[in-house]
């Protein structure tokens, strides 16, 4: 078997969080047992509700957030046993972050050739014409042209800031890409320019893309495999062309059948109340309290992962049946969940 390129394993994730009065701290369990591998050269993507852990599974695999516990592991080595400057070179020239909001990722202060300069001077690569060269390659790399190499960000539309940043995320050749909702904060008009752009760099350069976003259409557009959280936890991983119709886990049906223009059910699946506090996930499954199937076995334990068929794996006592259509849940849960005036949906 291969390595894979990145490893979390069993990773924990909390922080103390101040919750109300000056002193008072609770728990925040931003991240839960959790286990994945990401493949060279593979595109996976990242969905789930508000606070569900996205950002933190992204942050922990490019070394940005520290694991409470376990292990992540980049390129066949454990990162946080590395010492500290082995760690910052092995982040820094292996992976690539780039952030939802390029007007506040940049520094507004420099230009863009010295925003893509920096990486190279910090990582020592080549000498000053060899960086230079290099500055102007990543520039037509990402289809920004040679007249901007002097601007300042701020003199930049959005989508060219966020072209300067997916550069500079470029630089060092790296192996591992995370963008963390690139699009969100673009106009719409350029939004598929900038994934377009990043799907075909991730095939020219043959990087792994890690890539979290809200928009569902667009994952399951871009991504060889979905991985679904919730409240924390990995609920689902599944390839991205099963998604709509052979996921089997019950909240992954619910939050794609939630997405208008992929299906056609009559209604999304019905969820019944809101997503619990991250301070005080619920015992066993956390789905549990807002699941149709849910009974005591769920309240137990969590389910271990099960496999589903190839890169498919899922955790639930009571999976949706293979081949079973989104409109036999929504029937399903409509007829189990009790009161309709506190039905939400994902
Ligand atoms: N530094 C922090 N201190 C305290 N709590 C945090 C911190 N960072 C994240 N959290 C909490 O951890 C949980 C997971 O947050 P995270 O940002 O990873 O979720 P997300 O799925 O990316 O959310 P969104 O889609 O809104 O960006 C949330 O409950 C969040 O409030």
């Amino acid at each position: 078997m291969t390595t894979p390129l990145a490893e979390l394993d069993a990773v924990h994730v909390v922080h103390r969080a101040r919750t109300g009065g000056l002193w008072s701290r609770d728990t925040v369990h931003a991240l839960t047992a959790a286990t994945l591998t990401i493949a060279r050269g593979e595109t996976v993507g990242v969905v789930g509700e508000s606070g569900c852990g996205k950002t933190t599974l992204a942050h922990t695999l490019v070394g940005i957030q520290r694991p409470s516990t376990g292990t992540v592991t980049f390129r066949g080595e454990e990162l946080w046993t590395m010492s500290p400057a082995a760690r910052r070179e092995a982040i820094g020239t292996g992976t690539g972050m780039i952030f939802q909001d390029p007007a506040t990722a940049l520094n507004r202060r420099l230009p863009v050739r010295r925003i893509l300069r920096d990486p190279l001077d910090v990582h020592g690569r080549g000498g000053p014409k060899q960086r230079d060269e290099r500055v102007k390659e990543l520039m037509d790399l990402v289809g920004l042209p040679p007249g901007l190499a002097d601007g300042l960000p701020g003199r930049l539309s959005g989508g060219q800031r966020q072209r300067v940043a997916i550069a500079r995320a470029l630089a060092l050749e790296p192996d591992l890409v995370v963008a963390d909702e690139p699009t969100s904060a673009l106009d719409v008009s350029v939004r598929a320019q900038i994934l377009n752009l990043l799907l075909d760099l991730k095939e020219r350069l043959g990087l792994a893309l890690v890539f979290v976003s809200h928009d569902i259409q667009t994952v399951r557009r871009m991504s060889d495999r979905v991985v679904t959280m919730y409240l924390g936890r990995i609920v689902e991983e599944s390839p991205a062309r099963d998604i709509l119709d052979r996921a089997r886990h019950p909240y992954t049906r619910a939050l794609f059948s939630a997405t208008p223009g992929l299906l056609d059910p009559i209604d999304p699946i019905p969820l019944v109340g809101p997503v619990p506090s991250a301070t005080r996930p619920p015992s066993g499954c956390p789905f549990r309290t807002r699941c149709w199937k849910a009974d005591d076995a769920c309240a137990a334990a969590m389910p271990d992962a099960e496999d589903a068929g190839p890169a498919h794996t899922f955790r639930c006592h009571h999976p949706v049946d293979e081949g079973e259509s989104t409109h036999d849940l929504v029937a399903q849960a409509a007829a189990t969940a009790p009161a309709p005036t506190t039905r939400e949906h994902p």
